[in-house]
C-alpha cells in the first residue's frame, strides 16, 4: 500500500508540479485545467481515465466546458502518496500535448 508522504516530501514533490497546489483543508494536491474548448477537455478526461485505470489510482475531478479541476489524494492512505504525484505527472503529460489555454 503506498505510503503518505510526509509535508517536506509533499513540498519537494510540488516544485517539479507548477500548476498544482496543496487544498486547503484537506490532505490533498490539486490543479484546475482549462482548455481550447469542451471538446479538448473531455479528451484530456479520456486520456487521464485510461492512466488512472492503469494504475488502478483515481482522481477526484469535476468538468464544466472547457475546465477540468483536479484534485488528487490517495484514500486508502487518508493523504498524498506517490500515486497521486504519479498521476499529476502523467496529466501534465496529456494536458501539454493537447495544449492548455
Ligand atoms: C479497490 C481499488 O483498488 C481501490 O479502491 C483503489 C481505487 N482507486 C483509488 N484511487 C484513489 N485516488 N485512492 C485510492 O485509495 C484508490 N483505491
Amino acid at each position: 500500500m503506498a505510503e503518505r508522504l510526509s509535508v517536506e516530501a509533499r513540498k519537494q514533490a510540488l516544485k517539479s508540479l507548477p500548476g498544482w497546489a496543496e487544498m486547503s483543508g484537506r490532505e490533498a494536491i490539486g490543479r484546475t485545467f482549462t482548455f481550447k474548448d469542451f471538446n479538448e477537455a473531455f479528451g484530456f478526461m479520456t486520456r487521464a481515465a485510461l492512466v488512472a485505470e492503469k494504475n488502478d489510482h483515481h482522481p477526484e475531478w469535476r468538468n464544466v466546458y472547457k475546465t477540468v479541476e483536479v484534485v488528487l489524494a490517495t484514500h486508502d492512505a487518508g493523504g498524498v502518496t506517490a500515486l497521486d504525484i504519479e498521476l499529476a505527472e502523467a496529466m501534465d503529460a496529456i494536458a501539454s500535448q493537447i495544449g492548455v489555454a
